[in-house]
């Protein structure tokens, strides 16, 4: 294994924090991740888009000096280690840095890059708009009444990867300490014992399947959800609202069965409303508004179990506003939301520190691998990636030149294959031609 040498390019310079705030100096460095599978071909032409909307945004007074860093598979090709301690260095150093997306294999291998990023960073909300753009094709009836933005829980909840593998000696430690500690709860865990394994497998010898080795297994994880999580999520996402001018925020949670994980986030979440917001129930709650003479008066803090919500969003989508998570289910809300715009194609990203100030955009969607190296695909969810991070770094001139693009290209109908298959009329473009309509129309 050895360490990438990263050389900071010439003439850029570091974005800081202070007081609160970014200080983005014109020439900025931005660490760079070209991604896995489709990464290379989605960053080849995004980069180019945000180049050409910073230049045409401020003339050659602003340039973003990139610099790359490496993860995943070229990392692990190149030097051996999927994730050098130099590519988060420079992440945590120059404090804005985007991505393309790192493959995490399902089972066993490594443990997905991407959250080990947000959780040595603690880019604690996963902050992803979801908005729909005129013309493009949707599976519902009215996707323009589709605007949302989630404030995902970035770094508990199951994916705090504590989990053990059924047969393993750390999950026989934790099944033994659990029998011991807690009988009771433990009985739950009804095919945790050889007394059900056994009966499954009469039942089966009685129906004439084959008889075959099977002992107890079972893979355990633990689901931590603390109050900090909760409440500087919640807090992210309420104060978004208010000074996005939003009507709601929507605690999104399985409170009903998982009690002290979900429930707790539920009931902190509406006590953050009220502790640093000044809410008060409505009606007697469980909903909260925020009263008259308060900023944000008149914003309801609502709650929606996690089931229900996803048909409501489907058919009652403008009564939702922004909507604050935990882990598992922003993940799931992410893609399935993402799906009532357009697709995963066009679903960006930023995972966020508002404390540091530290960031990493990426988009929502994955490797794609199938299309690795066709210069196929959208490359809109990392360019709107990068537009969230423009804006993140106030350059708001160059992001609203990139929403302005985006709807033109679209309109003009020339679109990577995840529209033309969809919308009427349309041609069909490569991932890179897809990118010079932007550029064309900035
Ligand atoms: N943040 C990250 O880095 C993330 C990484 N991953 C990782 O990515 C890998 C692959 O995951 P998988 O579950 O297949 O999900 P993906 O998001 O990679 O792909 C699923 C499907 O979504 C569509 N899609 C994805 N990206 C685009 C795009 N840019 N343009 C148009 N359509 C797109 C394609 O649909 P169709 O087949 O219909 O054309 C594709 O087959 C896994 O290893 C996973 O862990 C996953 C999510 C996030
Ligand atoms: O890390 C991964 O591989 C998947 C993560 C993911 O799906 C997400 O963050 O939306
Ligand atoms: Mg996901």
């Amino acid at each position: 294994m050895t360490e990438p040498k990263l050389t900071p390019p010439a003439g850029g310079a570091r974005i800081t924090h202070a007081h609160g705030r970014l200080q983005v100096p014109d020439n900025p460095i931005i660490p760079f991740i070209e991604g896995d599978g489709t990464g290379p071909d989605i960053w080849r032409a995004s980069v180019r888009v945000l180049d050409a909307a910073v230049a045409k945004a401020y003339g050659g007074k602003r340039r973003i000096h990139w610099m790359e860093v490496y993860a995943g598979e070229k990392s692990y090709n190149q030097f051996g280690t999927w994730l050098p301690d130099s590519t988060v260095e420079a992440c945590r150093e120059y404090l804005v840095s985007i991505k393309g997306p790192l493959t995490t294999p399902v089972g066993g291998g490594i443990r997905s890059l991407n959250v080990a990023l947000r959780q040595m960073l603690d880019l604690f909300v996963c902050l992803r708009p979801v908005r729909w753009f005129k013309g493009v094709p949707s599976p519902v009836k009215k996707p323009q009444e589709v605007d949302m933005v989630i404030f995902r829980e970035n770094t508990e909840d199951i994916y705090a990867g504590i989990e053990y593998a059924a047969g393993t000696e750390e999950n026989a430690k934790l099944m033994a300490f659990l029998a011991e500690a807690f009988p009771k709860a433990f009985d739950k865990i009804r095919f945790g014992t050889q007394q059900k394994v056994d009966g499954w497998q009469k039942q089966l010898e009685a129906i004439g399947a084959p008889r075959r080795e099977l002992g107890v297994e079972v893979g355990l994880g633990i689901k931590p959800v603390s109050r900090l999580g909760t409440e500087r999520l919640v807090h992210s996402a309420i104060s978004y609202a208010i000074q996005n001018k939003r009507k709601s925020v929507t605690l999104v949670h399985k409170g009903n069965i998982m009690k002290f994980t979900e429930g707790a986030f539920r009931d902190w979440g509406y006590q953050v409303a009220r502790d640093f917001f000044g809410a008060v129930e409505l009606d007697g709650g469980p909903w909260h508004v925020i009263p008259e003479g308060k900023p944000g008066a008149g914003i309801v803090i609502k709650d929606a179990i996690a089931d229900a919500f996803l048909q409501q969003i489907l058919l009652r989508p403008a009564e939702y506003d922004v909507v604050a998570t935990l882990n598992l289910n922003g993940d799931y809300l992410s893609d399935a939301l993402a799906a009532q715009v357009g697709g995963i194609g066009i679903a960006p990203g930023g995972n966020i520190n508002y404390v540091t100030g530290h960031a990493v955009f990426e988009a929502t969607h994955g490797t794609a691998p199938k299309y690795a190296g066709q210069d196929k695909v959208n490359p809109g969810s990392v360019i709107l990636s990068g537009e969230m991070m423009l804006r993140y770094m106030g350059w708001n001139e160059a992001a609203d030149a990139i929403i302005a693009a985006m709807d033109k290209a679209i309109a003009a109908k020339r679109v990577t294959y995840d529209f033309a298959r969809l919308m009427e009329g349309a041609t069909e473009v490569k991932c890179s031609e897809f990118g010079d309509a932007l550029i064309a129309a900035l």
